[in-house]
């Protein structure tokens, strides 16, 4: 569905040169849903501005949906769906009327454009509303009704760009039941760009992670977390006599190389343990260290993170930025 190679945007403004995206690879296959997440700034939209061939690339080449962006645009476009940031749909029109004319915008037979407007307002829990202004409806209504616009033309393939940013909870949690149902419903391919860490871990299939422009990491949520972070498991430990932390390392001998401890004023022991499996690892560690006496007055284990994986590969928080 996607093929891109060396896509590099580079922006000037005002004499001033950024290089917004450095040469991206990218491959999507037919069904997959696939996540950019990354950094403010990191040339995410860039890239999907580029793939929807709304952005021209300043070098390097893409198909999408079969067609070369630079040569075939209009080709392009007719097969997708784009759902960029801030809404679609104008703020006085009125709800039905945003979808018929995004109908017309794609050439949608007029009886087929009614039929379909229906269905998606029906499918997106937009129903009774087709006659209320755009600017009426809820932050959570609006973002629904620029994924119906963005349907309209029956696209194989769907670009959204941060779909979710700005709604509560309880709405982002309920246009993706909207999103992934329709997507179960229609086999589309998905490619979406997030600055929600739980979000890419949850609903996506495949993480590109990007960072200054290029991709630092492509794989699957647990894959990623497997290969560039580790759980944390830590354990709080008592006992009679001797020196705990000596003690609990030789009763686990095969986590010491991976272990801190810090000895704490009433003469317990914080014992961090780093595993790529920290819930398998925590019964055997426990038995193995009552049975050497000490007693293990807490456990907690902390699974690794999409954050870890960014903090690994680039030394900084992606929570921080998103802050
Ligand atoms: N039209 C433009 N002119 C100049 N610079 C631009 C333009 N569009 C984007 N940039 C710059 O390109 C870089 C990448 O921006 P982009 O919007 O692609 O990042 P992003 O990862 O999508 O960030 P965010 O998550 O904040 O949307 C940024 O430094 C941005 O300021």
């Amino acid at each position: 569905m996607v093929q891109a190679r060396g896509l590099t945007k580079t922006f000037t403004r005002k004499k001033e040169t950024v290089e917004a995206v450095k040469g991206i690879d990218l491959e999507v296959g037919d069904g997959e849903l696939v996540a950019f997440l990354g950094p403010n700034g990191a040339g995410k939209s860039t890239t999907l501005r580029m793939l929807t061939s709304l952005l021209h690339p300043t070098a390097g080449t893409a198909t999408v949906a079969g067609y070369d962006i630079r040569t075939h645009p209009s080709e392009v476009r007719a097969r997708i769906g784009y759902i960029g940031q801030g809404n679609a749909a104008g703020h006085s029109y009125r709800v039905l009327d945003e979808l018929h004319n995004q109908g017309r915008f794609y050439s949608v037979p007029r009886a087929t454009t009614q039929t379909r407007a229906a269905e998606l307002l029906a499918a997106l829990e937009l129903t009774g509303l087709e006659k209320r202004s755009v600017v009426s409806l809820s932050g959570g209504q609006r973002r629904r009704l620029d994924v119906a616009m963005g349907l309209m033309n029956r696209p194989g393939l769907l670009f959204l760009d941060e779909p979710t940013t700005g709604l509560d909870p309880h709405a982002r949690a309920n246009l993706w039941e909207h999103i992934l149902r329709l997507r179960e419903e229609t086999g589309m391919t998905m490619l979406l760009t997030t600055h929600y860490l739980d979000e890419a871990d949850s609903m996506a299939e495949r993480i590109v992670l990007i960072d200054h422009g290029t991709v630092i990491a492509d794989a699957t949520p647990a894959a990623l977390k497997r290969e560039y972070a580790d759980d944390v498991v830590t354990l709080e430990l008592t006992g009679e006599g001797g020196d705990i932390a000596e003690r609990a390392l030789s009763a686990i001998p095969a986590l010491a190389a991976s272990s801190e401890h810090t000895a704490r004023p009433d003469g317990s022991v914080r014992l961090r343990l780093r595993s790529a499996n920290g819930p398998d690892l925590v019964p055997p560690a426990l038995r193995a260290l009552e049975a050497s006496g000490l007693t293990v007055a807490s456990a907690d284990v902390r699974q690794a993170s999409l954050d870890d994986v960014f903090l690994n590969l680039t030394g900084r928080s992606l929570r921080e930025d998103a802050a």
